[in-house]
This record gives C-alpha cells, sequence and structure tokens, in this order.
C-alpha cells in the first residue's frame, strides 16, 4: 500500500535518468543551433565555458529533487536576508526570509502572485485529478471551501472530536496488536476494553508500522468529517483514497519533468494507469448529486435529512449552486491536502516525543488536568504542553522545506528592488527561517516548552528543569503570524484548526495509553526527502506497548 514510499528512491533514479537525456537532448539542440555561427577559436572556448555552466547549472537544479531542504538552507545562510534564487527543473524559485518581504507577497492580490497556479503546477490537477482545470487566479471562487474549513468545520469540532476519538482508538488498537512483539511473553492474551476494542497490556513492545497506522487514521478521520460516516465503511473507497496521494506524486512529478511536447501524453497514460482518482470521483459524484436535489427540494419547501461534513457545508456556501462535478473537484483537491501533510506532521512529533521522553510525564499531567470534555468544547485548544511540544517540533522539523509559494502572473518587485519575472515562483523557506537566531534564541535547541504561556509556566514548570529560552513567545501550534507552517494571510491553511485538533487527538491518545520508545535511536529521523517535502519511512521503528489505564 505504501509503495510509494519504500521505492521512494528508485522512482527518483527514473526521474534522474529521465533528466540526464533531457539535458542531453537539449545540449544537442543548443549545440547544432551554435555550429553554425563558429567562426574562431575563441568562439569555440566561449562555447565551452557557456556549455560547462549551462551543465553546472542544469545538474544544481536537477540536484534540487534530492537535496532540496540542503539548498535551500546553504543558499538562506549565504543570503544573509536578501532574496535568493534556486533554480528547479522545471522553473526558478525566489525565496524571500524577511517578513517585510513576505508581508509584500500577501499584500498583492492573486491577480499578481497566484498560490493557485503554484499548486496547479505541482499537482498537474489536470492529469491528478481526474481532470480539474481550476483557475489560476480564483478570487471569489474559493470562499465556499475556506469558509467551510475556517468557519463551519472548526465550529462543528466539539461533535466531531469525541466521534473521531472513538474510531481512532480502534484503529491504534488493530494496528499496534497487529505489530510484531519485540520483547515480553509469547502468547497473546487480550483483553476487553471498555469500548469493546481489544488490548494486550501484559505482554511487552509492539513495533507497529507508524506511518501507515497513522495515514489510515487520518483518511478515516478526514472521510467522516469531509463526506460523513457512511464511507467509513467502504474499505475500496478508503484504499482508493489512500492510493491516490501516492498516484498524485507519482503522476505530477513526471508530468513536470517531463518536456512540454510528450509531457500531456504521458499524464494522460499514467491517469488511466493509476484509477484512484476515478474510484473517488464515482464514489463521490452520486452522493454529491443527492445532495444536490435535497437542496433543490428543501428550497422547495420539502423536509430534507440534516447533514454536517464538508460536502454539504461547501453546497451551502454557493449562492448558484455548483455543479455535482464541481464539488467533487473540491472534495479531491482538499483530500490531497489533508490526508498526507496532517500524518507526516503527527509522525515527526511522535519521533520527538521518543527522542525527548522526559517531557511525557508532564505532558501526560496537564492531559488528565484537562480532560477530554474540556478539550473538544474547546475545539482542540486545549492541552497547552502537548501544542507547544508539537510546535517546537514543527518548528525545527517542518515537513515541507517552502511554504507560502506563489507564481508571477504579473512582473513582480520586492521592496529593494529583487524582480520576480512572470511565471517564476516566489516563496518561503520555513526550515531555514525557522532555524535561524535572528528569529529564535536557541534556535538549533530542542525546548518543547518554549510556548508555553509565563501564567502556565509559573503554575507547572517553574520548579522543573525545562527551560523555556525567550520570554514573550508563547504562542499556539495553529497561530500563523510567527512561522511559516501553515502559509501566510488570506491563503493561510483554512483547515488548520481542524488539523491541530485531529492531530492533538492522536498524539494526547497515544501518549495516555501506550509507552513508547525508539527501537533504535540512530535510525529515529528515518527520512528522505523529495523536493523540498520531508517523509518518514513507512517503516520507522517506534515501539508501543499499552498503560495499564485506559484514557
Ligand atoms: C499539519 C497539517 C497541515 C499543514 C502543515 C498545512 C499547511 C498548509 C500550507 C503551508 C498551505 C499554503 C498556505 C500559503 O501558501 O499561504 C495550506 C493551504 C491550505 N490548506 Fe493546509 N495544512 C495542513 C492540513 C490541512 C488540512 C487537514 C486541511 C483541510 C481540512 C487543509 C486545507 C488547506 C486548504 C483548503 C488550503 C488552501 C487555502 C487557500 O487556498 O487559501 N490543510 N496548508
Amino acid at each position: 500500500m505504501f509503495s510509494l514510499l519504500l521505492e521512494f528512491p528508485r522512482n527518483a533514479i527514473l526521474v534522474g535518468l529521465l533528466g540526464t537525456v533531457l539535458i542531453g537532448a537539449k545540449y544537442a539542440k543548443w549545440s547544432s543551433q551554435r555550429k553554425a555561427g563558429l567562426k574562431s577559436k575563441d568562439d569555440a572556448f566561449s562555447l565551452f565555458e557557456a556549455l560547462i555552466l549551462t551543465i553546472n547549472e542544469r545538474v544544481k537544479a536537477w540536484r534540487f529533487l534530492l537535496k532540496g531542504p540542503t539548498l535551500i538552507a546553504d543558499a538562506y545562510k549565504k543570503a544573509n536576508g536578501a532574496p535568493f534564487l534556486i533554480d528547479v527543473p522545471e522553473n526558478r524559485y525566489h525565496f524571500v526570509s524577511t517578513w517585510t518581504h513576505i508581508g509584500e507577497i500577501n499584500a498583492v492580490p492573486d491577480t499578481v502572485l497566484s498560490l493557485t497556479a503554484a499548486a496547479k503546477e505541482i499537482l498537474q490537477p489536470q492529469y491528478t485529478m481526474h481532470k480539474f482545470d481550476w483557475d489560476i487566479s480564483r478570487g471569489r471562487d474559493s470562499v465556499p471551501l475556506n469558509r467551510t474549513l475556517r468557519t463551519y468545520l472548526t465550529n462543528h469540532l466539539p461533535n466531531l472530536i469525541p466521534k473521531l476519538r472513538r474510531h481512532l482508538r480502534v484503529i491504534f488498537d488493530r494496528h499496534i496488536q497487529a505489530g510484531p512483539l519485540k520483547n515480553g511473553m509469547k502468547r497473546t492474551q487480550t483483553y476487553l476494553r471498555s469500548d469493546f476494542s481489544t488490548y494486550d497490556f501484559r505482554l511487552g513492545f509492539r513495533s507497529p508500522k507508524l506511518f501507515p497506522m497513522l495515514v489510515e487514521s487520518i483518511a478515516h478521520s478526514n472521510i467522516m468529517s469531509f463526506f460523513g460516516e457512511d464511507l467509513v465503511q467502504d474499505p475500496e473507497f478508503i484504499k482508493a483514497g489512500v492510493g491516490f496521494i501516492e498516484n498524485t506524486l507519482i503522476i505530477s512529478e513526471v508530468v513536470r519533468v517531463l518536456p512540454r511536447m510528450i509531457a500531456p501524453a504521458v499524464g494522460r497514460f499514467l491517469s488511466r494507469t493509476f484509477n484512484s482518482q476515478t474510484i473517488i470521483f464515482d464514489t463521490l459524484i452520486p452522493i454529491v448529486e443527492l445532495r444536490l436535489e435535497e437542496r433543490a427540494r428543501k428550497k422547495q419547501g420539502h423536509d430534507v435529512p440534516e447533514h454536517h461534513d464538508c460536502i454539504q457545508w461547501i453546497i451551502n456556501g454557493t449562492t448558484r449552486p455548483w455543479a455535482a462535478e464541481r464539488v467533487v473537484h473540491e472534495l479531491i483537491a482538499l483530500w490531497f491536502g489533508s490526508v498526507h501533510i496532517t500524518s507526516t506532521t503527527a509522525c515527526f512529533v511522535l519521533h520527538d516525543l521518543c527522542l525527548h521522553p522526559e517531557y511525557i510525564p508532564l505532558i501526560r499531567k496537564d492531559i488528565e488536568r484537562s480532560g477530554w470534555e474540556s478539550f473538544d468544547q474547546s475545539k482542540g485548544q486545549e492541552f497547552p504542553l502537548l501544542d507547544s511540544f508539537m510546535k517546537e517540533s514543527s518548528r525545527l522539523n517542518p515537513v515541507e522545506a517552502m511554504s507560502t509559494r506563489r507564481i508571477a502572473l504579473k512582473p513582480f518587485e520586492l521592496s529593494g528592488g529583487h524582480q520576480v519575472p512572470v511565471g517564476e515562483w516566489v516563496c518561503t523557506a520555513p526550515g531555514a527561517m525557522h532555524r535561524d537566531p535572528a528569529y529564535w534564541a536557541k534556535a538549533l535547541e530542542f525546548h518543547g516548552f518554549r510556548f508555553v504561556e509565563p501564567t502556565l509556566y509559573k503554575a507547572i514548570l517553574s520548579a522543573t528543569e525545562f527551560e523555556i529560552p525567550e520570554p514573550g513567545k508563547e504562542s499556539a501550534f495553529n497561530e500563523v503570524l510567527d512561522w511559516q507552517l501553515w502559509g501566510t494571510g488570506r491563503n493561510a491553511c483554512s483547515g488548520r484548526f481542524y488539523a491541530t485538533a485531529l492531530a492533538k487527538t492522536m498524539l494526547a491518545l497515544l501518549i495516555m495509553n501506550y509507552d513508547m520508545k525508539l527501537a533504535d535511536h540512530k535510525r529515529s529521523k528515518h527520512s528522505f526527502t523529495w523536493r523540498s517535502f520531508i517523509y518518514p519511512y513507512a517503516s520507522t521503528p517506534i515501539l508501543l506497548k499499552p498503560r495499564s489505564v485506559t484514557f
């Protein structure tokens, strides 16, 4: 199921080979064009120099695929606050690293700098999302989805979180019990829990496949939140939903690096070969059509069933109803943007919990102090120590080394005179910014309670050894103003309240109900990078053992 994650290096080699062929082809064309005009030895020498330079630049651009975060971090240091350029195989990125420049990006409309154009280049939705052809500047078209997530889904969290929690407990128990036993007794003995799932607390640590467990948990939760509870019972849909993420990454990567002449044909071929997008589309269409019918019947005064999910909120949010196909396209894009990044973020927090186990007892106490009911009512804001720990983990290990991506649809100039030509990208470097001592005291050190409020610090932490490196940095995980995890301004992630509540629910369940440790500290950051993304391997070796209490 997670073949992509395991086979990614192989795919990278394939793309690398493709790149070499392309560079060769481009050079042959370039060289033959110039031979005609070659007159002297000097010309031949300049040609040779130019060729070496071009090859150097191209090799560097292709290196971005395998070493993106390192290249960005190195260039960030050299630039010392100024905008800097990084070439990638198919484009040029202009990175900014000051909050003034970030503010300037946010100040222009999306007819000048567009997130949706950048997303279109990354995801190639015409091949990956059932021919979704979204506008490169969406204007008010983005309102129904963003309002759905930012307002309706967030306000629904007190009802939703307890339901999600019930499902998550069952999924965790199933995965953890299925993991190989690493120590303890050989014979399995199971106990019935109050919620009718079983677990086996007499036995030792088990080694489940952590990342697949987290992806499945988030996929289930998102199905319930976006499409309603019925689809959770549909294994084919869930399989397609998880496979869709891998398929999208493969198809879009291949299409992006191929020459424009052949990319569409290959894209169409891959689109037919990997059919998860079709399964998702075909499953969702009748559901959305029924909802549109219900909307029409309701307008005529008929009684219709009530639904509390994203399908319904998107439909309700449009004044002139969108066609079913249009609603489904929005949902497919939402699915891609929400499953993968949330599971990866939660996975890295779990690694950090194992690397810094001294934080766990205090985080447990704090979770007990608040309790689930207060957490649910706070829409996932509670558990401040866990919140701060998550933020410190993602500050040092954001799963994305780039954020606030925009394509220039018109020429754009930053203060100081840096120009961004049409078609090129402007973006930020969260990985590098988050480690910059200009923004953070003791920037490279992990301080899990860095973001805790002073009053809470006095009440709970002052008698402990834990340090807060700098006063005045208290801030929530879902805050956008002091870091780049969620992007910028009006385009900042509208799903961040839901994402935070879900990730925190999962982490709190695992922290409270299991003891955890890394099987092998040397392999703790068992991750690889592709472009600017950082992925955990599917089989990261974390050991979990049920505790004798259930929370
Ligand atoms: C830890 C998990 C997540 C992270 C780190 C994250 C991060 C981001 C980032 C960096 C952006 C781009 C913002 C910009 O360029 O200014 C974004 C946009 C977006 N995210 Fe998330 N996201 C997460 C989870 C989610 C979830 C769970 C949902 C849905 C429930 C979601 C929905 C969206 C949407 C709809 C946008 C586009 C906003 C727009 O077009 O204005 N995200 N996210």
